[in-house]
């Protein structure tokens, strides 16, 4: 009997559900792999913003990852929001001593309302303690920026903002383009420490419905390594999956609303056709 793969996410609670953990258990729910999650901070949050953050201690991170280590068999992770060099540790060291592989990092730092969802001298701890492990690093333009001193201006600049993220360690990175200045494209570039790169190019979608485009990116990549697909393929995937979950807006709350997460499996955009990803290799 063949078993449904198992994931996990380590990221922050979202009470709006667009973002963090909330975000990543329906993408896995969608794409049919089985989701635990280990909370590592709890926000008061809704589509107008973050009111309040609420850190969970390292010991209770270090206890839900024990719980998850000694008893699920996960075949791909993420994480999320990390918030403080501490929790970063747990997580590393958990990360290495249960031998998880296939693990997608999203270095979360800023919500798009402004709010700080990583601590300044954390940065430097994702740095050291996370990307070393990280099959695949997922940055928007901003955190890409952070992690590098690198302004990204231009294809150049994000070639080499790349490069300087996998010598921190990193097997691959995405950067994703949901910041990009383009109004045509949204454009994420890929980088392989074997020099291999691939641009993923959509449509940009002009929306306001945007919030937990980036977790729910990471969760979709992390569902497909799950299931067996091939790195560059499920990159592919996941640029389809947001894709339709913009395209198909669901018009909750009254600032950045959530993405559509039943979109995708609905066949409700791209899978029609209408909204195709291009691929340049
Ligand atoms: N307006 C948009 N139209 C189409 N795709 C978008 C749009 N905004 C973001 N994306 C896509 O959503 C994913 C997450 O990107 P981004 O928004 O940059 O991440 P984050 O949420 O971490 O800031 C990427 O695949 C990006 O190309
Ligand atoms: C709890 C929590 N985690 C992560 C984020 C940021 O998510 P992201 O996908 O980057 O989306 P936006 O903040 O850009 O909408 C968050 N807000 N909350």
């Amino acid at each position: 009997m063949t078993k449904t793969p198992q994931t996990l996410t380590i990221a922050g609670s979202d009470s709006g559900g667009g973002a963090g953990i909330q975000a990543d258990l329906k993408t896995f729910q969608e794409l049919g792999v089985y989701g635990t999650s280990v909370i590592t901070a709890v926000t008061a949050q809704n589509t107008t913003g973050v009111a309040a953050i609420y850190p969970m201690s390292a010991e209770s991170v270090r206890e839900q990852l024990t719980a998850i280590g000694s008893d699920f068999e996960i075949s791909a992770l993420k994480t999320g929001m990390l918030f403080d060099p501490e929790i970063i540790k747990e997580t590393a060291a958990a990360i290495q001593q249960f031998g998880w592989n296939k693990l997608v990092v999203d270095p979360v730092m800023i919500a798009k309302g402004g709010a700080s969802l990583l601590q300044q001298e954390a940065v430097e701890a994702l740095k050291i303690h996370l990307l070393p492990l990280a099959f695949l690093v997922t940055p928007n333009i901003p955190e890409a920026q952070a992690l590098t001193g690198i302004a990204i201006t231009d294809s150049a600049s994000r070639h080499l903002a790349a490069q300087r993220i996998l010598s921190m360690g990193a097997e691959s990175v995405v950067i994703k383009g949901g910041h990009g200045k383009d109004p045509k494209y949204a454009e994420d570039y890929f980088l392989h420490s074997s020099g291999e790169s691939v641009l993923y190019r959509s449509s940009r979608i002009a929306t306001m419905q945007t919030h937990g485009t980036g977790c729910t990116f990471a969760a979709a990549v992390a569902a497909q390594l799950a299931k067996g697909e091939e790195l560059q393929n499920a990159i592919c995937t996941a640029k389809e999956f947001i894709q339709a979950a913009l395209r198909v807006p669901l018009n909750i709350g009254s600032g950045h609303g959530p993405t559509n997460h039943a979109a995708y499996k609905a066949d409700l955009a791209v899978k029609r056709g209408v909204d195709s990803i291009e691929v340049f290799r």
